[in-house]
């Protein structure tokens, strides 16, 4: 039952928001599906496809709206304003416009749904072209050559050819995007991720003039209308004479229309309206690109770097026009290691007054972008060294954001729960540091902080930075915190004998059944930064120790 409650006190929102949209889905599906089976303009083009005709409209309708939408998500400055004006909007509610990402990726696996379901109709569509064609459906099946075969139909025409090209962006959007290859190598995801510009322009192409043709003439030629032997004009405007011996169409049996055919059927190419879906989202998201490119034009110096542990790093930056909240994270660019790539760190210390408008940040070496970066901070082989060996001159790098976070909410609950991984400390000691240094009234009444970590000397810095702030915030709040150390014991029992420091990983069961002990009737906002393992355990729990009465809403920020 908890699980359950928890589960949907939790994500009930997202649930619903899902259940709408596929609904939305299903309803554009449903109204193009019946357009192009009961539309008298398609009834000869019916005759030949079948539903595979409704079919493959109505996915290519949903792929059209996903498509459309699926850029909004990502518009970073749209959702910062959006997020601004729902701060009266109750929490749990809110942090749904921050966790966008993952509608985007939902939108994404609707998207490949119904390309499956598009692609296996126009199979069978071109099946059928192939097959019923008739000499004497010479207008509605362009494939006039009664040698047409599939593979003529596939790789000789505009639409089959641009639609491999879409199959093929699509899988490798679909495989780049999976989270191992977007942990192991971002880049490649990063860089593959833009293919959808491409997919975008082809989009457009694929539906122009395909082969798919409404009749244009139903006001002269209802179909299934009755031929006389009165002269009627073909498509191309040529006289068709003697009409009853020498049928030039096959008539639908269509009965309800008790007319005489004035002229002959005439064909014409349904129009490709995917630009229309487009064309509003791609402008927005433009803008967005555009005010960030602007945003993000400034180079900045590097006023300090000092080593935090073996592979962390701290960075200083003055920023004298950047407004950042605690929590909230940043894109850093260094132009001497690549133009174009931009990281994502969470920010250690916001810029304010009171510190002189310094932005601090930790960089971990975790990769080819951070291991260059770290270098040429920190040029020694060994990063471990004193401020007097700093380096001369550090390189330039540009700043773009600041980036809403779900992290940005633990100040405003009476109770938070922060559990940090390693690097992932960075949010909350933002926090802590914010409180400490501004005297802020803020929500807050009681903060529980587990950080687990395997490097000692980071063990060191966390630990003196969390004393620190706990001992002068001990007046307006309870700060509570456990420090679990998985590195060597040997070396952990030698140096440190607070009660606050455990060995080993924790028990996040013991930990919830605790707080839920002492926080009766609470709503609890829980704060998770680490790696992804830790996350999902922490989530669980949270599901798991969600009641009538205490609640435990999970927040968590990954990169
Ligand atoms: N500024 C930045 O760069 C930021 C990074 N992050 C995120 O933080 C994440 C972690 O950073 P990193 O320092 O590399 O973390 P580490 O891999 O070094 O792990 C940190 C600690 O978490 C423990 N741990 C791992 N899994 C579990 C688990 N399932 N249950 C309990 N404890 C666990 C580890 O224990 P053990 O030794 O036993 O494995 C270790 O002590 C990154 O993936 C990143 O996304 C977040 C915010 C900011």
């Amino acid at each position: 039952m908890g699980f359950k409650l928890g589960l949907c006190f939790n994500n009930g929102i997202k649930y619903i928001f899902r259940f709408i949209w596929c609904t939305v889905c299903g309803v554009v599906f449903w109204r193009t599906y019946v357009h192009y089976r009961d539309g008298p303009q398609y009834i000869y083009l019916h005759e030949i496809l079948g539903s595979w005709l409704c079919i493959a409209r109505g996915s290519a309708a949903v792929i059209n709206i996903n498509c459309a939408i699926i850029l909004l998500p990502m518009c970073q400055c749209l959702l910062r304003l959006l997020y601004y004006c729902a701060r009266k909007v109750n929490i749990n509610t809110r942090r749904y416009t921050i966790n966008t990402k993952v509608f985007h990726i939902f939108l994404g696996y609707i998207i490949l749904l119904a390309a499956a379901v598009h692609i296996t109709a126009h199979v069978f569509n071109a099946i059928n072209f192939c097959e019923k064609y008739h000499s004497k459906y010479t207008n509605v099946n362009p494939f006039s050559k009664e040698k047409t075969t599939i593979f003529n139909i596939v790789f000789a025409t505009i639409p089959g050819i641009t639609g491999i090209l879409m199959v093929f962006i699509l899988l490798i959007l679909f495989l780049t995007s999976l989270q191992f290859v977007r942990q192991r190598v971002f880049n490649v995801f990063w860089y593959s991720h833009r293919l959808f510009i491409l997919l975008y322009v082809v989009m457009m192409i694929h539906g122009y003039k395909g082969p798919l043709r409404k009749q244009l003439n139903i006001e002269y030629h209802r179909p299934g209308c009755i031929q006389t032997t009165d002269n009627i004009t073909d498509s191309q405007n040529s006289t068709i004479t003697g009409m009853v011996n020498n049928v030039t169409y096959i008539e639908p049996s269509v009965t309800s229309w008790n007319t005489t055919c004035i002229e002959a059927p005439k064909f014409g190419h349904i129009e490709c309206q995917t630009w229309l879906w487009l064309c509003v989202p791609v402008l927005l998201y433009c803008c967005d690109i555009l005010y960030r490119l602007v945003r993000r034009s400034t180079s900045l110096h590097i006023s300090t770097a000092k080593s935090i542990c073996k592979d962390i790093v701290e960075i200083s930056l003055n920023v004298d026009n950047l407004q950042l909240t605690a929590g909230q994270y940043v894109f850093i660019n260094c132009s001497t290691i690549s133009l174009l790539e931009w990281h994502p760190f969470s920010v250690v210390q916001v810029p304010t007054k009171t510190n002189g408008h310094i932005l601090k940040l930790w960089i971990k070496s975790a990769g080819d972008w951070t291991e260059q970066f770290t270098k040429k901070v920190m040029p020694q082989d060994s990063i471990l060294f004193n401020e007097e060996n700093l380096p001369v001159s550090y390189p330039e790098v540009k700043v773009d954001g600041p980036y809403c976070s779900s992290m940005e909410h633990i100040s405003q609950y009476k109770v938070a729960v922060c559990i940090a991984g390693g690097v992932g400390i960075t949010p909350f000691i933002s926090h802590l540091i914010y409180l400490e240094e501004n005297n802020v009234n803020t929500e807050i009444q009681y903060i529980y902080l587990h950080c687990i970590v395997r490097d000692k000397t980071l063990l060191d810095n966390i630990t003196s930075i969390v004393q620190h702030c706990s001992y002068k915030l001990g007046h307006s709040m309870r700060i509570k915190y456990d420090i679990y150390y998985t590195g060597d014991e040997k070396f952990y029992k030698h140096t440190t004998d607070v009660e606050s420091f455990h060995t080993g990983r924790p028990s996040f069961n013991k930990i919830f059944k605790d707080i839920r002990q002492h926080q009766r009737k609470n709503t609890i906002g829980v704060f998770v930064c680490g790696p992804t393992s830790m996350c999902d355990t922490v989530r669980r729990e949270c599901h798991i120790n969600t009641g009538f009465h205490t609640k435990f809403v999970f927040h968590k920020e990954t990169f």
